[in-house]
């Protein structure tokens, strides 16, 4: 039987993969549950199998939603057995991730259901009962904390990589099948579905990172700074400033409006630290940053500092290594 008022995860794919935002948001789940059944929620085909993986980080519960018809089905469509499955079994909480396809899904429930969602969270805890949705707002100067007191389920996104994965140790998971069928929708239907491929080798995934501001915008500091990642086998990031050079892509921005990055190691050179840009690399395990202003908001942010010119910096480390 379907555990009542419990906190489940909408699981997605990736391919043939249950995607890394699904394992994050379950293992944050298991981290903030305190007592509360964790459940994964899967849409899949006879011919998708997420219900292991699923187990591995810590779902007590899989409840497994399948029909050859997910393999065509609209987000209107998917959000509708969504709807019907929260109706029948009321969960306390519903987490998304903040990708293309819970950004459909996650306010089309909200809306059939008129409950509140509090979308792109950086963190989450509950006081009580009570889900507390942390998020920047007015404008993205200050951090808010959005809770939902009046209506079940509260529901959250969270962007990928905000939270990190771990496989779970505990029992097994228990799995609940529950019959669909999923009838075509007549607006609308997904002729072929494809894992995008990034122009720009995977930021999101990179343990290493050097990070180009607007203080490092000059072509020399640039040519240096690929030579550099070359070596330590390091991707290329930028703040939002720098896409506008014709050699930097949207998909290589950090932060807010770009993507979420949870290397171990990141090095920020000329780069001030607007909350925008801090959001999108606060899970970084150790920050590095160059920047000839020791006031900064990224130098407070840091492991180490170096207080001077970024192209100093980076020559120095292109002798060393
Ligand atoms: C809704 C919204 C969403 C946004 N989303 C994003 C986002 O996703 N990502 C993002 O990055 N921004 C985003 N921004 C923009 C953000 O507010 C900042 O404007 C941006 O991050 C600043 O980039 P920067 O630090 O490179 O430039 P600046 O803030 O101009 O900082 C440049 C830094 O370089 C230092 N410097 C200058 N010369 C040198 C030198 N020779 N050597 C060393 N240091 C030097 C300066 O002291 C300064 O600290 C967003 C803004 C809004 C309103």
């Amino acid at each position: 039987m379907i555990t009542k008022d419990a906190l489940w995860i909408i699981a997605e794919f990736e391919g043939a993969r249950i995607a890394p935002v699904t394992l994050q948001l379950l293992t944050k789940a298991r981290a903030i549950a305190n007592g509360r059944a964790v459940a994964a929620v899967v849409l899949e085909t006879p011919a998708q199998h997420g219900e292991a993986t699923l187990a591995q980080y810590g779902a007590d519960e899989i409840i497994v939603v399948q029909d050859d018809g997910f393999a065509h089905a609209s987000d209107r469509t998917q959000a509708k057995q969504l709807t019907a499955l929260i109706q029948a079994h009321t969960p306390n909480t519903v987490l998304f991730g903040a990708t293309p396809a819970g950004r459909s899904l996650a306010p089309r429930v909200q809306d059939q259901l008129e409950t509140g969602l509090t979308a792109d969270c950086l963190d989450l805890y509950y006081e009580q009962d009570l889900l507390v949705a942390v998020k920047p707002s007015y404008g993205d100067n200050v951090m808010c904390e959005i809770v939902c007191p009046e209506r079940r389920p509260q529901m959250a996104s969270v962007r990928p990589n905000t939270f990190s994965a771990k496989k779970a140790t505990g029992g097994p998971a228990r799995i609940e099948r529950v019959p669909a069928t999923v009838a075509p929708d007549a607006a609308c239907t997904v002729q072929n579905t494809a894992v995008k491929i990034a122009a720009t080798t995977s930021l999101s995934g990179a343990r290493k990172i050097i990070a180009l501001g607007r203080g490092a915008n000059k072509d020399a500091v640039i040519a240096g700074t690929r030579q550099l990642a070359e070596k330590l086998g390091a991707s290329i990031g930028v703040s939002r400033p720098l896409t506008d050079r014709p050699d930097f892509t949207a998909e290589q921005q950090i932060g807010q409006s770009g993507v979420t990055v949870s290397p171990d190691l990141i090095i920020n050179l000329g780069i001030s630290g607007a909350v925008q840009y801090q959001v999108g690399m606060s899970a970084s395990k150790l920050v590095i940053s160059a920047n000839r202003d020791p006031k900064a908001p990224i130098m407070a942010q840091s492991d180490y500092v170096w207080t001077g010119d970024a192209a100093a910096l980076v020559a120095a480390l292109q002798e060393l290594l």
